[in-house]
């Protein structure tokens, strides 16, 4: 299921008891949503929630936005619930908080499948506590309905007694865990979220750090935040002119028998060839948008 290179730069979450921002998402240039009965839904309005959500789903009114809805994290008394509404509703994914164990992703794959989820309902899990970290390999290759890992920063500088600060050093080892699991798998992976909606130089500084580690994509908590992730995800026009260089030099240099070649002064091996491909592949599908 992973693999396609699905653009996915931006990811709105939205509050699932919130109906102008559910009618609203409709219309706003994100790849994918978010809906969520979790953390910013109130206890007496999950139910409610709930049924707002797996209507919006299932209603089929987003375009070409993944829809995909936030469940309550096991444990807790809406889980199991969510989930089936959820199955019913069959949106493109179900992001699952606070998974710890790759026990967990397949208690939640077994409640899917006997909800009745239609295959095409991945499985997207939220890497977000101490345990997660080490056990993220485990977690990321435990289904293969799992296709997305998405980092919750807010959760993980919580449990580790962090503060969030420019350039994220406490957060960096945790990120870079999360990163190398999904890596390892071929899973793809979403940074976590910029709280200070109203900072454009601050979220653009942490948006291009996310960018930079190898990131495919950031969530996202408010419209504002949309134009700029998307323009730093997707390749710049020069990332793809000189990708494109490469890929010709490169192909003239095989034909004349040699494997490495210099374009603009740097050495130019068939690994770079291989990350140029995936630049005008990623170009071209955000291009489709
Ligand atoms: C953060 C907000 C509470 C700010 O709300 P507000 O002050 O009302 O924003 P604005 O007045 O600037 O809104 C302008 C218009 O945009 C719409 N809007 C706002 N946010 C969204 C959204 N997320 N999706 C869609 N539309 C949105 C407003 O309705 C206004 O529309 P209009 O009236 O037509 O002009 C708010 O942005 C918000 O609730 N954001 C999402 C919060 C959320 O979902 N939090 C949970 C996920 S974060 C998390 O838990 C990460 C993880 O687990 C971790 O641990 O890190
Ligand atoms: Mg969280």
């Amino acid at each position: 299921m992973s693999g396609e290179p699905r653009p996915r730069r931006s990811v709105l979450y939205m509050p699932g008891a919130n109906e102008r921002a559910l009618e609203k998402a409709k219309t706003l240039p994100t790849d994918a949503l978010i809906l969520d009965l979790e953390d910013s839904v109130a206890p007496d309005a999950k139910a409610e929630a709930r049924g707002r959500v797996a209507a919006a789903a299932a209603g089929g009114e987003y375009g070409h936005r993944e829809v995909t809805i936030r469940v309550n994290a096991p444990g807790t008394p809406w889980h199991a619930d969510d989930l089936r509404a959820a199955a019913e509703a069959g949106p493109d994914a179900v992001v699952v908080p606070k998974v710890d164990s790759p026990d967990t992703v397949r208690a939640v794959e077994a409640a899917l499948e006997a909800a009745g989820a239609p295959d095409r309902t991945a499985i997207w899990a939220m890497i977000e506590t101490p345990v997660a970290m080490f056990d993220a390999r485990a977690i990321a290759g435990a289904s293969e309905r799992l296709t997305v890992l998405v980092m919750g920063t807010n959760d993980l500088a919580k449990e580790l007694h962090a503060e969030h600060v420019p350039g994220r050093a406490p957060l960096l080892t945790g990120l870079s865990m999360a990163l190398l699991a999904a890596r390892a798998t071929g899973r793809v992976i979403l940074d976590g979220v910029y709280n200070d909606v109203k900072d454009t130089a601050g979220f653009e500084e942490e948006t291009l750090q996310g960018r930079r580690m190898g990131f495919d994509g950031k969530t996202l908590i408010h419209p504002g935040q949309l134009e700029p992730c998307n323009r730093i995800y997707a390749p710049a026009q020069a990332d793809v002119e000189r990708s494109r260089r490469i890929i010709a030099a490169f192909e003239e240099a095989t034909s004349q028998g040699r494997g490495v070649v210099t374009v603009d002064g740097r050495m130019i091996e068939n690994l770079h060839v291989e990350e140029a491909r995936r630049v005008l592949a990623l170009a071209e599908a955000v291009a489709g948008r």
